[in-house]
C-alpha cells in the first residue's frame, strides 16, 4: 500500500487531530494547534570567499507559546522547507509539554548543505541568519538551539551576532552553546542519553534484560552516537549502524567510543575497521531495539512489516509515518515516540537557559540526574495512559501534552468551551 502522505506537516496535523479526538478535546483546541502562530521567511546576502555575493533563504516557525517562549532547533539541510519547519515546530510544542518544561514550540532552518562552504562562509551565513531572525527571537521570546548539521560553534556565532544586532548580551537567547561559552554540561550528550534511557525503560516494562539486547541505530550524529554510547554503557550490544554513507554490522558489538572517534575524523562511518559493510536493510535486521536517529519518514508502510525488533525508540523527529505506526502497533511492537524519546535535548536546553538566566554552572551529574528524573516520570505517565486508553504511546504522549496546552490556552482566554447546540442535545436524547 502506498503511503497516504509523506508531507510532514500533514503528518504532524494528523497526529494532533487523532489525539484531540481520543481526548475528546474541544474543537477549538485543534483549530488553534493545527497552524503555527507565526512564520518568518528571510532572505539575506552573504559575501562568498571568491568575492561573489549569494542570497540565502532561512525559515523560522513559532508554533505555540501558551506554555512559555517558543523553543526549538535550527537545521541546515538541503531538504529544509517551510512545511518541514512548521511540522518540526509543531512537534516541539508537544515535546516540551510532554516533559513539563515551560516552553512552547519553534523550529527553523535553511536549505543548505554546510559541507559545501568554508568555515568563513558558514560563519557569515550563520550570522546573516541570526541578524535576519533577530526581530522575533530573544531570551524570553523564542530560543533556538542546534539540530541537524548545526552545533555549538554555530550557536556561538549566532548569539554574538544577535548581541551586536540588539545591543544587549542575553546568553539564554540560544542554547546548545559550548560549555566554555555559557553552555551547560551534559547538553551535548543529552538527546542520546535520553534516547538510551527511554529504550532501557521500555525494555524493563517488557521484562527484557538489557545485557542480552542487540541494537540497530540509524544516524550516527549527535543523537545516534550518544544513544549508542549510553545504551552500550547500560550493557547492550550495538550490532548495526547506518548513516548517509552506508550500513556497518558486527554481531559481537561495534565499539561505540572507537566509532565516535572515527566519525569525528572522517565525518561518516564508512571504512570503519571494527565492523563489516553490508547492503542489508537496517530496519529488517534481527535486532531487539531499533533507534532511528536520522531524519523523517524512514519507517513507512513499505518496511514496517519487516521489522523484527521488539522496541523502536525514536531519536529522530518524525521517523515513522502514521501508516507505519498502525502496522507497528498491530504487530505488538513497542514504539517510544519522538516527542518523548528525544526530549532530552530540549530538557537540558531548558536547564542551560535556567543556568544562563541565573548565571549558574551546575555539575554534569546534577544536570543528567535532573534530565533522567523528568524523562522517566514522563515515560511512566505515558505508559500508564497508553494502557488505560488502549492506545499507542505516541497517541498517549500527545493526549497528555495536548491536555496541558489546552488548559493553558483556556486559562489565557484563547478559547472558551464551544457551547453544545440545542439540536445536538435533542439528537443525543432521541438516539438514547
Ligand atoms: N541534536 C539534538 O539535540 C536533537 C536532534 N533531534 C533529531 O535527531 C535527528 C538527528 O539529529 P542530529 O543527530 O542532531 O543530527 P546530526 O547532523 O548530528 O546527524 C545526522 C546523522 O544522520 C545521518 N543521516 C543523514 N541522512 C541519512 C540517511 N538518508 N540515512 C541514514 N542516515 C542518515 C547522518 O549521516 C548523521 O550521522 C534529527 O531528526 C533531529 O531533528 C531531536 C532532538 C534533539
Ligand atoms: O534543544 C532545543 O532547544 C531543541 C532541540 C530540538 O530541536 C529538538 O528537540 O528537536
Amino acid at each position: 500500500m502506498a503511503e497516504k502522505t509523506l508531507n510532514v506537516l500533514e503528518i504532524a496535523r494528523e497526529q494532533v487531530k487523532h489525539a484531540c479526538d481520543k481526548l475528546g478535546a474541544d474543537p477549538a483546541v485543534y483549530e488553534i494547534l493545527k497552524n503555527p502562530m507565526r512564520t518568518l521567511e528571510v532572505s539575506f546576502p552573504v559575501k562568498m570567499d571568491d568575492g561573489s555575493t549569494k542570497s540565502f533563504t532561512g525559515y523560522r516557525a513559532q508554533h505555540n507559546n501558551a506554555c512559555g517562549p517558543f523553543k526549538g532547533g535550527l537545521r541546515f539541510h538541503p531538504n529544509v522547507c517551510m512545511d518541514e519547519v512548521k511540522a518540526l515546530s509543531t512537534w516541539m510544542t508537544f515535546k516540551c509539554s510532554v516533559v513539563g518544561i515551560p516552553y512552547g514550540g519553534g523550529k527553523g532552518g535553511m536549505a543548505i548543505d554546510p559541507t559545501e562552504y568554508s568555515q568563513g562562509e558558514l560563519e557569515r551565513i550563520a550570522r546573516g541568519f541570526s541578524r535576519s531572525i533577530a526581530p522575533i527571537i530573544g531570551e524570553k521570546e523564542d530560543i533556538p538551539a542546534p539540530d541537524v548539521n548545526t552545533n555549538g560553534q554555530i550557536m556561538s556565532w549566532m548569539l554574538d551576532e544577535y548581541s551586536q544586532a540588539t545591543g544587549s548580551f542575553q546568553p539564554g537567547t540560544f542554547t546548545g552553546k559550548p560549555v566554555d561559552f555559557y553552555g551547560s554540561l551534559a547538553r551535548t550528550e543529552a538527546t542520546g542519553y535520553g534516547v538510551a534511557t527511554m529504550a532501557l525503560e521500555a525494555a524493563k516494562k517488557l521484562d527484557i534484560n538489557v545485557e542480552e539486547v542487540t541494537i540497530g541505530i540509524q544516524g550516527f550524529g549527535n543523537v545516534g552516537s550518544f544513544a549508542g554510547m549510553y545504551i552500550e554503557e547500560f550493557g547492550a550490544k550495538v550490532v548495526a549502524v547506518e548513516d548517509h554513507t552506508g550500513t556497518i554490522v558486527n554481531p559481537d558489538g561495534i565499539d561505540m567510543k572507537s566509532l565516535m572517534e572515527y566519525n569525528k575524523i572522517h565525518r561518516c562511518i564508512k571504512g570503519f575497521q571494527g565492523a563489516e559493510a553490508t547492503e542489508d536493510k537496517l530496519f529488517s535486521m534481527d535486532v531487539d531495539i531499533l533507534m532511528p536517529c536520522a531524519l523523517e519518514n524512514q519507517i513507512t508502510s513499505q518496511n514496517a512489516g519487516d521489522i523484527k525488533a521488539k522496541i523502536i525508540c525514536e531519536g529522530a523527529n518524525g521517523p515513522t509515518t502514521p501508516e507505519a505506526d498502525k502496522i507497528i502497533y498491530d504487530r505488538g511492537i513497542t514504539l517510544v515516540p519522538d516527542i518523548l524519546a528525544n526530549s532530552g535535548g530540549v530538557t537540558v536546553s531548558y536547564f542551560e537557559w535556567v543556568q544562563n538566566l541565573g548565571r549558574y554552572n551546575w555539575p554534569f551529574e546534577e544536570v543528567q540526574q535532573k534530565q533522567s528524573v523528568l524523562m522517566k516520570n514522563a515515560f511512566e505517565d505515558i505508559w500508564k495512559l497508553a494502557k488505560d486508553y488502549s492506545v499507542d504511546m505516541r497517541t498517549a504522549a500527545y493526549m497528555m501534552s495536548i491536555k496541558r496546552i489546552a488548559d493553558a490556552m483556556k486559562l489565557r482566554g484563547w478559547y472558551t468551551e464551544t457551547p453544545v447546540k440545542v439540536e445536538e442535545v435533542k439528537e443525543a436524547v432521541a438516539t438514547n
